[in-house]
């Protein structure tokens, strides 16, 4: 299969899941999130704002909070296409739909955090293999944002549906293989 069938055929399979079913998973893959992340100096987060089915990432933007991890949102970069900002997030952001109606915090340079200090990345994705090959939405972001962290320092956690797991993702020259990637079942590590 082609990367789009392949993208809307998974997309199409977590906006299936039940509202029961999101809601547990949700829970279960924010408590695999924080054990990773235990005994780490852990300052830093960015996440995002789950859509389009993605595994609901509340119940974690919340645990961080209460741990008080600073907890930042990607915002699709007003001039240069295909780059992602991380703006803080706190439960008083100001918000506003982007282009592909994700809610995103208000571009407030004041708000902005360079990549450097973000401790963790935790990404979305639409399939990833067992050799930790990602791909998302199709616009790049991730890969350009990916390709300029500095993967000693930054740790990087794939995010996903157990149901999004395919025997082998189609990949190109930019994308960023991941070492690790948590389903509500399961923590994957690759070497
Ligand atoms: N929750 C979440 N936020 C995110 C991402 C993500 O994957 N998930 N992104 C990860 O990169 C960035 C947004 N990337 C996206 C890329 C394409 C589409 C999308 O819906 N594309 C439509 C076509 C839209 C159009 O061009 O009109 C489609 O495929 O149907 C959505 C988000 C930043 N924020
Ligand atoms: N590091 C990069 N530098 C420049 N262009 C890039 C880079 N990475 C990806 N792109 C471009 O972005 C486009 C989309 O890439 P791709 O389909 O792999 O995105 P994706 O992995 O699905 O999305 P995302 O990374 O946002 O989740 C491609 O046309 C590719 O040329």
């Amino acid at each position: 299969m082609d990367r789009k069938s392949l993208r809307q055929s998974i997309r199409k399979q977590r906006n299936a899941l039940t509202r029961q079913q999101q809601e547990s998973f949700s829970f279960q893959g924010a408590s695999r999130i924080l054990d990773c992340l235990k005994n780490k100096q852990v300052k830093t987060v960015a996440l995002y704002l789950s859509n389009d089915g993605e595994l609901d990432t509340t119940p974690l933007i919340e645990k961080l909070w209460e741990k008080s991890i600073r907890v930042c949102l990607p915002v699709l970069h007003p001039f240069n296409k295909g780059q992602l900002l991380f703006l803080h997030y706190d439960g008083k952001s100001k918000m506003r739909y982007n282009k592909y109606g994700i809610a995103e915090p208000c571009l407030d340079i004041r708000n902005v955090i360079p990549v450097t200090e973000l401790d963790v990345i935790i990404t979305p994705l639409v399939a990833f293999d067992c050799h930790g090959n990602r791909m998302g939405m199709g616009g790049g972001y991730y890969d350009r944002t990916l390709a300029n962290v500095d993967l000693v320092t930054t740790k990087v956690i794939g995010f996903a549906h157990d149901c999004q797991q395919i025997s082998k993702v189609p990949i190109e020259s930019w994308d960023v293989p991941l070492s690790t990637i948590v389903t509500p079942s399961t923590l994957h590590q690759f070497d």
